[in-house]
C-alpha cells in the first residue's frame, strides 16, 4: 500500500482524488488537507498530491522537500524560474522526488503529443482553451505547454512563425502570445476543461480537441504518477514518459 496525502483536498479536483484514492486497493489515503490546516498529517504520507493554487504550490512543495515526501502536482502556474527553485530544493535532497503535470488527463496528453507532432506541416497554429469560469489563471497550464511543444517542434523543423497581417485591433483581440503561437482563453459557465489546437494550410485545416467532461479524467493520470513518482528521479515533468510516449 502506498499512503498518500492530498493537499487541496476540499477543492475541485482534491476532492475527486480522495475519493480516487480511496477507491483504489493499492493506495491509502492517509492525510486529507485544505487552506487553513496544518500540514503535519502529510508526514504520514510517502506520496502528497496538490491541487491547491498557484500563489501555495511553491510552499507546500517546500514542506514536502523538506520532510521526504515525493510529490504528484497538477496545480498550475510553473515557469522555468519556478522549476529551477524545485530543481535546487530537490538537488539537496536525492531520494525525493517530483512529478508536475499540466495536465493528467490521459486524452489531454495525447493532444499535446498529436499537436506537437502536426505542427511542423503547417502553416499556421493557434490554440483555444476553454474552462469553467472558475478557474485564477489564464491561458492555462495545457495551453502553456502546448505551445511550448509546438514552438519547439517547428524551431526543430526550420517552420518560421505563424503568418499574421494584423496591425491595428483591440488589445487581446489576438489572444496571448505564448512562445509565439497565438493562445484565446475563454470562461464559460457550464464548461470543465477543453482545448482545440487549430492548425492551417494550403486548403485544409486540422483541429485537435480534447474535452475533460468531468474531473474524473485527472484521476487515473494522478494514480499512475503516485504509484510511479518514487521510482523516477528528481523533477519529471508530465506524465508522457510513463505512459510510453
Ligand atoms: N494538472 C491537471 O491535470 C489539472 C490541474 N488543475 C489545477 O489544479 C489547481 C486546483 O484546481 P481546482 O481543484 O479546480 O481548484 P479549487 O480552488 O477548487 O481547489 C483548490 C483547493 O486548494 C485549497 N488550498 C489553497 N491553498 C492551500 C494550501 N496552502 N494548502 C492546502 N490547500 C490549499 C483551496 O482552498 P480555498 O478555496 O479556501 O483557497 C481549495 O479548496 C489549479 O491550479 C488548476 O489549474 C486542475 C485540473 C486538472
Ligand atoms: O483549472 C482547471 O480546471 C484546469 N487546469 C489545468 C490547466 O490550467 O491546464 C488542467 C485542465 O485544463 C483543468
Amino acid at each position: 500500500m502506498v499512503k498518500v496525502g492530498v493537499l487541496g483536498a476540499r477543492g475541485r479536483v482534491g476532492a475527486e482524488l480522495c475519493r480516487a484514492v480511496e477507491a483504489a486497493d493499492d493506495l491509502e489515503l492517509v492525510a486529507a488537507v485544505d487552506a487553513g490546516d496544518s500540514r503535519e498529517p502529510i508526514e504520514a504520507a510517502e506520496v502528497a498530491i496538490d491541487f491547491t493554487h498557484p500563489d501555495a504550490v511553491m510552499d507546500n512543495l517546500r514542506w514536502c522537500v523538506e520532510h521526504g515526501v515525493h510529490a504528484v502536482v497538477g496545480t498550475t502556474g510553473f515557469d522555468e524560474e519556478r522549476l529551477a527553485t524545485v530543481r535546487g530544493w530537490l538537488g539537496e535532497r536525492p531520494g525525493t522526488n517530483i512529478l508536475i503535470a499540466p495536465n493528467f488527463a490521459v486524452g489531454a496528453v495525447l493532444m499535446m503529443h498529436f499537436a506537437q507532432k502536426a505542427a511542423p506541416f503547417f502553416e499556421s497554429v493557434e490554440i483555444v482553451e476553454l474552462h469553467h469560469p472558475n478557474k485564477a489563471d489564464a491561458p492555462s497550464g495545457t495551453s502553456r505547454r502546448t505551445a511550448e511543444l509546438v514552438t519547439a517542434a517547428r524551431e526543430k523543423a526550420g517552420v518560421g512563425l505563424s503568418p499574421d497581417a494584423t496591425t491595428t485591433g483591440l488589445e487581446g483581440a489576438r489572444g496571448a502570445d505564448v512562445d509565439g503561437v497565438r493562445v484565446h482563453a475563454v470562461r464559460l459557465a457550464g464548461l470543465i476543461a477543453h482545448q482545440e489546437v487549430l492548425l492551417g494550410g494550403h486548403g485544409e485545416t486540422l483541429t485537435i480537441r480534447h474535452d475533460s467532461l468531468s474531473r474524473e479524467s485527472f484521476s487515473p493520470g494522478v494514480l499512475l504518477a503516485v504509484r510511479r513518482v518514487g521510482e523516477l528521479s528528481g523533477l519529471t515533468i508530465g506524465i508522457e514518459s510513463l505512459l510510453g510516449l
